[in-house]
């Protein structure tokens, strides 16, 4: 990705009686940029932790990196493709797995879906063949490939829209919160899969996640976004030696434009008026920081 932004249009809602009556003739937009200015590149067979604070901008990316979204401004390319133009190929060489939404068929069993997605793909017989015992195997899902899938747990689903991501061999495979709602046993299985799949196929993967344990046991490398703008990119040891001993605070001032001037307090993500702010324990204590904020700002 090189120079990438993202801008949506947002309707500006109104409240006020003449107001609505007024947005039925004239509607306001608001520029709202989600992905600022962005340049990543991605080494093939790469394990690479994506994260950041709820509306980071995370999403957004992969949408662009799957071709769902049109940059604004800036390259994207995927394997030498530029994904929303070449829609169809780039469809071929990428999985996307969304935690939070489902690319399952609720009354199928997965041998049937498995089906369904080799007639989708086009994938040959003997690749089918030998992905699905694969698949089958690695994901213990033996006894429950023949159930519906909507009489599966959580953890079962999770693992069945993996091994649906990955059945056409993709070059790369976005995770977008693969352990969320799981326990620590499923968290677990999933993570040792995705390292698995990485070593055995050299499969590339981008995850998201709000879990650090998904970070620490998945990912060599973490790129670090907020506000849609990059603000860590590299190895999560050298992110670990900079800020740990480390804490995170956040806190809730009164106003939303709170500009926290001392270096060695780094703000990492803000939600309204909550900044959760980043900073070394051998360089500042928790009990400074908290006081050094509520003295400074409200
Ligand atoms: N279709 C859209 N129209 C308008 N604004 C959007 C749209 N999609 C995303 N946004 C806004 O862009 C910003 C980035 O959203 P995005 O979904 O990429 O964040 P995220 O990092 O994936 O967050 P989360 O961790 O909550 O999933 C947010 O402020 C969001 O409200």
């Amino acid at each position: 990705m090189k120079h990438v932004s993202k801008q949506f249009e947002v309707l500006v809602r109104q409240d006020r009686f003449w107001g609505i009556v007024q947005s039925l003739f004239r509607r306001e937009y608001v520029k709202k940029r989600a992905v600022n200015n962005i340049n990543l590149t991605i080494d093939e067979g790469e394990l690479v932790g994506y994260i950041g604070p709820n509306g980071a901008g995370k999403s957004t990316t992969i949408k662009m990196l799957s071709g769902i979204l049109t940059p604004t401004s800036g390259e994207v390319r995927v394997n030498g493709r530029i994904p929303y133009v070449d829609r169809k190929e780039n469809a071929k060489q990428i999985g996307v797995v969304f935690g939070q939404r489902s690319q399952l068929y609720w009354d199928l069993p997965m041998r049937d879906t498995f089906g369904l997605y080799q007639k989708m793909y086009k994938i040959e017989d003997a690749v089918f063949k030998r992905n699905v015992e694969f698949y089958t195997e690695m994901l213990e899902m033996q006894e429950f490939i023949d159930r519906p899938v909507r009489q599966l747990s959580l953890g079962q689903k999770m693992r069945a829209e993996l091994a649906v991501a990955l059945l056409h061999d993709p070059k790369i495979v976005y995770l977008d919160e693969p352990t969320i709602g799981l326990d620590v046993m499923a968290k677990s299985r999933i993570r040792t899969f995705i390292r698995e799949v990485n070593k055995e196929k050299k499969t590339t993967v981008l995850l998201t996640t709000h879990d650090m344990d998904d970070i620490e046991q998945i990912c060599n490398r973490i790129v670090l976004i907020d506000k849609g703008a990059l603000i860590y990119d590299g190895a999560l040891h050298d992110f670990k030696t900079n800020y740990s001993p480390g804490h995170l605070l956040s806190m809730q001032f009164e106003e939303e434009d709170v500009r926290i001037a001392d270096e060695r307090l780094q703000v990492v993500g803000e939600e309204g008026k909550t900044k959760h702010i980043l900073f070394r324990q051998d360089r500042i204590s928790v009990g400074e920081a908290v006081s050094l904020l509520t003295r400074q700002y409200k």
